[in-house]
């Protein structure tokens, strides 16, 4: 639905001489219907990338295609028509505050020639849609941030897109505003079979609605994928960015053996305790980590200290591998039943 090829932006540096590469060689696809999520440090290109997707910036090379049509190749005029199809979602909000909510969430279809009645009826059922039916005559300063955000989403769907990009849309709420409106989002994309492209810098955003990310650096993808798969992959700078692996001096100074298990719906804690003590009477203290939700599914970094035979240590870790479990041995321990 939403592919980039080989994208880069060059702007010439502010305030100084040369250029800034604002995105450098980006390759990217999200399916129809996918929640995408674009994390990265700051100045790693994230704002840039989500404006190149609806050529509010045109790439300096490489292609943008939109639900199969290639903007990047478009003339200013198509290119504004096609940005109908994509509804965009601003960290300020950005309503008018002269304006009801009803008038902010009509605004866009009166500018592409909506009829009255038809703008009126439509903006009632967008503010429905998101729960504001009963504020649709307030002003924007009457409104809370979570609310203003909520009426910018009603807005942002009123030309019926196929597309909606969030550009740090939860970044200047609080946690439960935050929440109301990731799970708005996550409604509103199941109920009308949208795209969502979400950039952020907040990791649990990520975990709470995306299906997929990447992780930009400097301009470059480094890490992606669907996050079912990226947190279970060996030494991905993603997975580490949203389930840190729990530093291994957690567990040091104890004794026995340091062991990081990565844990999931399909090979959860219990399997490990069952093969490590149940199976070899090993014992087990977890030293860190945690278990969380990302992406509707339970996974889990966790550092385990292990003594007794260890011995036997080497032979587990290869059945728990084998069973599904990614298992990092981390400091082996002394093996208090070697030479018996
Ligand atoms: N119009 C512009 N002119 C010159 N440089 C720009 C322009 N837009 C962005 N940049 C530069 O491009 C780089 C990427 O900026 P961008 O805003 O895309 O990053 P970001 O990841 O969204 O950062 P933040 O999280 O701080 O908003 C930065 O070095 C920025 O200064």
């Amino acid at each position: 639905m939403i592919e980039l090829h080989d994208v880069r932006k060059v702007f010439p540096a502010r305030g100084r001489s040369g250029e800034v590469v604002a995105v450098d060689g980006v390759s990217l696809r999200v399916e129809a219907g996918e929640f995408a999520g674009v994390v990265g440090p700051s100045g790693s290109g994230k704002s840039t990338l989500v404006r190149l997707v609806n050529l509010l910036e045109r790439p300096t090379s490489g292609s943008v295609t939109v639900d199969g049509q290639v903007l990047s190749d478009l003339p200013d005029d198509r290119v504004r028509e096609a940005r109908r199809s994509m509804g965009m979602v601003f960290q300020h909000f950005e309503l008018l505050d002269s304006r009801t909510a009803a008038g902010n969430v009509e605004h866009p279809l009166e500018l592409a020639g909506v009829g009255r009645a038809e703008r009126r009826r439509r903006a009632a059922e967008l503010l429905d849609l998101v729960d504001l039916g009963e504020r649709a005559g307030a002003h924007p300063a009457q409104l809370s941030g979570g609310q203003k955000q909520r009426v910018a989403i009603a807005r942002a769907l009123a030309g019926r897109p196929k597309v909606l990009l969030c550009d740090e849309a939860t970044s200047a709420l609080d946690q439960a505003s935050t929440t109301g409106v990731l799970d708005l989002l996550r409604r509103v994309r199941a109920e009308l079979g949208l795209t969502v492209l979400l950039i952020t810098h907040e990791m649990a955003v990520v975990k709470a609605v995306c299906d997929s990310a990447v992780l930009l650096d400097r301009g470059r993808v480094v890490d992606g994928g669907r996050l079912a798969e990226v947190l279970t992959r060996e030494h991905s700078p993603l997975a580490d960015a949203l389930l840190p692996a729990p530093a291994a001096d957690a567990g040091a100074g104890h004794g026995g053996a340091l062991v990081r298990v990565t844990v999931t719906d399909r090979a959860p804690e219990t399997v490990v305790l069952q093969t490590l003590v149940g199976e070899l009477g090993l014992a087990v203290e977890v030293a860190g980590g945690s278990v969380e939700t990302v992406a509707g599914g339970r996974y889990g970094r966790l550092l385990l200290r292990v003594t007794g035979d260890l011995g036997r240590l080497d032979g587990a870790v290869h059945r728990l591998r084998d069973d599904g479990v990614l298992v990092e041995q981390v400091h082996a321990g002394v093996a208090a039943g070697a030479g018996r």
